[in-house]
């Protein structure tokens, strides 16, 4: 059996995926903006204002929430995995974050690699390690990048505590008790006072930025066509992650009630969204085509500004006029949005979006998350483009 624990070969801060298959993306043809839309251009500038969100109303805080100067000590759970190993390098870059604890069962009692800042071996903490390590005052933050349904014990037994817990699972997207941590659409300040933080999933961050500022003027159900790389579907080998499945090919899953399909509607008010994922045989990088009925008819020019003021001063956020490629978001820590392809009813605008699902979609998040909730600037140690 194919190990995937060695796909992914790391060059410095890069993740390089292993020569699975040659690919070659077809050119895309240049499409300008409105090409697709017949309808009318002679919208008055007020009827377009009616439905421009004029300004970002959730801005960065900026130099407001970063006081904090203190560094602080964090302790990583699943530290082998595809996400634990895209933090630590994030985590070596911010100079406020300060990695004392790697948790690997496979990697116990091996140095940890690409962490320059000190020298940490891999250790197999248990959920009692983990509580003792809190108590002595040893850890400020921990991360959870362990699989769907593995982190309940290591919550439970970190009970009240005062530290920060970030769980990079779907475990804790539904519980009101936690933080739903997406700094973009989510109160930053409300994140920032936040102690228990649940980050979202990869498809459904560049879903929910794909669709959020269009939310006002939905006419019907939403349709989200996805394609991951393989690194979403995690180091435990499966069909999802086999390479020699995947070569030539694109596999469909969860092709109704995916996890993310609920996460998306739940996020955006319960809005109806119906969620087709596909795994692809490049190693990260999501594509997300998005279909989206409207309920007046509007231009794609009328959509792209509004796009452009919902995200107004965000770094991690790019509104583009082309469909964006999944080729050129990978290893890049920000989302692509772009397409805006109208109907000729005016009624129905295709949106399309790109992460790299183990950043901006998981890792680049977690940091977002972490930055603002240890009082450190939100972008700090994230390279922005
Ligand atoms: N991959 C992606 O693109 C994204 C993933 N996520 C979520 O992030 C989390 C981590 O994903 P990913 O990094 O891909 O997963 P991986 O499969 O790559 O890594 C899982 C990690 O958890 C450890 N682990 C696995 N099972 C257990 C267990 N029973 N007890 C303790 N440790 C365990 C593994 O190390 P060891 O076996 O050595 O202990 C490994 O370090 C998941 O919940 C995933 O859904 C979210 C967004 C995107
Ligand atoms: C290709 C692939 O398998 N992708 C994963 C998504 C990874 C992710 O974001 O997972 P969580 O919601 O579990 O955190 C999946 O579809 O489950």
């Amino acid at each position: 059996m194919f190990s995937a624990t060695s796909r992914a070969v790391r060059i410095g801060a890069r993740r390089v995926a292993p020569r699975a298959a040659s690919i070659t993306v077809a050119p895309m043809p240049k499409i300008s903006l409105g090409q697709n839309t017949n309808i009318a251009r002679s919208l008055s500038s007020t009827a377009r204002l009616s439905y421009a969100t004029t300004t970002n109303p959730n801005p960065p805080l900026g130099k407001k929430n970063a006081s904090n100067e203190t560094p602080s000590k964090i302790g990583l759970i699943g530290a082998r995995g595809y996400t634990g190993q895209a933090l630590i390098d994030l985590f070596n870059d911010q100079p406020l974050i300060d990695l004392r604890h790697v948790s690997s069962r496979e990697l116990a009692g091996q140095e940890l690699k690409g962490y320059t800042k000190r020298n940490i071996v891999y250790e197999n903490l248990s959920a009692e390690d983990v509580a003792q390590l809190d108590k002595d005052g040893k850890v400020d933050c921990w991360v959870m990048a362990l699989p769907n349904g593995v982190c309940l014990p290591f919550v439970q037994a970190l009970g009240q505590s005062s530290s920060l817990i970030v769980d990079l699972s779907a475990d804790y997207r539904f519980d009101d008790s936690w933080s739903y941590g997406l700094p973009e659409l989510q109160k930053r300040g409300t994140i920032a006072q936040a102690t228990r933080i649940s980050n979202p999933g990869c498809y459904a961050t560049g879903s929910q930025l794909a669709l959020a500022p269009l939310l006002e003027h939905l006419g019907g159900p939403v349709n989200v066509f996805g394609a991951s790389g393989y690194s979403g579907a995690g180091t435990k080998p499966s069909p999802k992650n086999d390479v020699n499945l995947l070569r030539d090919n694109l596999i469909p899953y969860s092709l109704t009630g995916h996890i993310h399909e609920r996460e998306i509607s739940h996020q955006l008010g319960g809005a109806p969204v119906a969620f087709m994922p596909h795994v692809a045989s490049w190693f990260s990088g999501i594509h997300l085509t998005i279909n989206i009925p409207l309920n007046k008819t509007m231009t794609s020019r009328d959509i792209l500004q509004i796009y452009q003021d919902r995200y107004a001063g965000e770094k991690l956020v790019k509104i583009v006029g082309e469909p964006p490629l999944v080729k050129s978001i990978q290893n890049k820590h920000h989302v692509e949005i772009g397409g805006f392809a109208v109907d000729k009813t005016g009624k129905r605008v295709v949106v399309c979006a790109t992460i790299d699902n183990l950043n901006k979609g998981a890792a680049t998040q977690c940091l977002q998350n972490m930055n603002l909730a240890l009082g450190y600037d939100e972008y700090q140690g994230i390279p922005i483009e």
